[in-house]
């Protein structure tokens, strides 16, 4: 890393010492400790960060807080730029192990000790592995008490939710096939997914952090476990098995727990893959032995096997076939006995797992199994305001109770609708009142109909709208007048069946997950911006509804 000249240095601290520390959580100041000023050009104070996850959070959160504390200082308004400097080093991590042991023996079901606040109460003392402090070391000059978590959530639980709706970072009125950080049909397992320090931990979404995880009766129990295996990976519950109904936020559970456990330490592997993805990695690899030198299956081995927190998603699409399930269980029982963190969700407890084999079931039985259960209104309105709030939306509480009354158990469909409320505002320049929102939501599909709709009927409703066939939703033809159809199937098959992203990846001629990602993205994008797209969408619901019911 660059070497702070001295003066720099000083101003930095003294600019740290000028913030109010009511204003930041625990968390904030650990990303404040692993951040470096790196120079000031006239009124813009350039700033690292060891990586993307706290380059957001710095340019998100705390960017306020920051230009206040260097103007007041500085004596002239300063504006914040941050940059991720890789070889930024974290704070060096003491060897010492927790004199403490951290819930070692707690039985499966017993509730963690460490309750989640819900998203009212505040302020709750968790263990801290002593490594993980040096991190805020003084960076205020202000001293912490010995028994205060520097992980302790303060009152700031108002953070911005992250828009829902992507930024566009190019033109955004071309319907482009390709993800913007990736290539489509390619699978994405890989070293490149392992976040060693110095590697930006791609496959991890930053928008899905505990902050952003709004906390009820629900969940509370999945996120408490979740987070105490963040803040201490395999001493806590391992394996974690998180278990729930499609949309209910056990993907971004297992996000929030590697953005977590990467920002404490940058240096630690964290592996984030669908069970799908495992499985076609694998295939992968014994189709190409022998072909590439037969080191293939060695380089995978190591993939899955050198990380310290591996995270799965979905197992219950995890191949039937023997050998995969051989290979997992490896995996499995290399991680396990190396005190590496294991983390699996699925829609189902490991019991009715039953494809799976009976060894495995069990030893997924043996960890801790929290589920997440459908929210309650009070959890469904507190996500719509959150995200209203992020999105910069005034919506009367009448209309987010109305969004909240009719869509009930997926928060998914939760967010679609608000997203569609406010497209539908914002394209006809209406104000959301509750006859609009009425208007809007009369549309969706309320969750016990999707199980009737599938990706053959939406393919075919999309198919016969634009005129074009299912190979050309299939196929991989990038022509403008193709791609755009079949990113709004992709986006309907989303939104109106629980299909997961590499299933429907599958559904349209084997593409990858990403490449699903993107359609939807760049969807949701679109309907809020173009009133056609928005029709379109809107007319094909409601026609796929219709062939759904027959
Ligand atoms: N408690 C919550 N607070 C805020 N947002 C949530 C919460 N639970 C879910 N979400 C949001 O709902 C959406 C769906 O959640 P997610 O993808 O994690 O569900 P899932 O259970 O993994 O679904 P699937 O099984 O279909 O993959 C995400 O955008 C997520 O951020």
């Amino acid at each position: 890393m660059t070497e702070v000249p001295h003066e720099l240095e000083v101003v930095w601290n003294d600019a740290l010492g000028n913030i109010d520390d009511s204003e930041l959580t625990g968390q904030n100041r650990a990303i404040l400790g692993v951040t470096r000023p790196l120079g000031l050009m006239g009124s813009t104070a350039l700033l690292a960060a060891p990586n993307t996850y706290t380059q957001n959070m710095l340019e998100t959160r705390l960017r306020p807080i920051l230009t206040q504390a260097l103007s007041k200082t500085l004596g002239r308004d300063i504006q914040v730029a941050v940059t991720v400097d890789n070889s930024a080093p974290v704070e060096p991590a003491p060897a010492a192990e927790p004199e403490q042991p951290l819930n070692h023996d707690i039985a499966a079901h017993d509730v963690p000790t460490h309750e989640a606040p819900t998203h009212d109460e505040q302020a709750t003392s968790r263990p801290t592995r002593p490594e993980q402090q040096p991190q805020d070391s003084d960076w205020s000059g202000r001293s912490r008490s010995a028994d205060q978590s520097p992980y302790d959530r303060g009152p700031g639980d108002g953070a911005p939710f992250s828009s829902p709706v992507p930024v566009p970072q190019h033109n955004g009125s071309d319907f482009s096939d390709e993800p913007r950080n990736g290539t489509p049909d390619r699978p994405h397992v890989g070293g490149h997914s392992v976040t060693k320090a110095g590697i930006t931990p791609g496959r991890l979404n930053p928008r899905y952090t505990f902050e952003n995880f709004v906390r009820g009766p629900s969940n509370r129990l999945a996120y408490a476990a979740a987070n105490a295996v963040a803040e201490t990976p395999a001493k806590a519950y391992n394996p974690l098995f998180i278990y729930g109904d499609s949309g209910l936020g056990k993907t971004h559970l297992l996000h929030a727990i590697g953005n977590y456990a990467y920002m404490m330490d940058p240096n630690i592997n964290v592996l984030y893959v669908s069970s799908e993805e495992f499985t076609n990695d694998f295939i992968n690899t014994i189709a190409g032995v022998g072909k590439g030198g037969g080191d293939q299956r060695e380089q995978f081995r190591r993939r899955y096997r050198e990380v310290d927190i591996l995270m799965i998603d979905d197992i219950q699409f995890l191949e039937r076939a023997e050998q995969t399930q051989e290979e997992f269980f490896h995996t499995f029982n290399t991680l396990h006995n190396a005190n590496k963190q294991i983390v699996i969700t699925s829609d189902r407890t490991p019991n009715e797992l039953t494809t799976l084999e009976d060894r495995l079931r069990s030893r997924f039985a043996g960890g801790l199994t929290p589920d997440i259960q459908r929210p309650d209104l009070e959890t469904r309105i507190a996500i719509l305001r959150r995200k209203a709030a992020q999105e910069g939306l005034n919506i009367a509480p009448e209309v987010l109770e109305l969004i909240a009354n009719r869509i009930q158990s997926n928060i998914r469909e939760l967010e679609g609708a608000l997203i569609r409320v406010s497209a539908f505002a914002n394209l006809t320049g209406q104000g959301i009142d509750l006859s609009l929102a009425e208007h809007v939501i009369k549309d969706l599909v309320p969750n016990d109909e999707s199980s009737l709709i599938s990706a053959q009927t939406i393919m075919h409703v999309v198919s016969t709208y634009f005129d074009v066939t299912i190979d050309d939703l299939c196929g991989r033809n990038r022509s403008k007048i193709l791609v755009m159809p079949r990113q709004i199937a992709m986006y309907l098959c989303r939104e109106l069946t629980d299909l997961s992203l590499p299933r429907i990846g599958q559904e349209f001629g084997g593409k990858d997950h990403t490449t699903v990602m993107h359609a939807v993205k760049k969807v949701t994008k679109e309907l809020v911006e173009k009133r056609h797209i928005y029709n379109q969408v809107s007319e094909l619901t409601t026609l796929i509804k219709s062939e759904g019911r027959r």
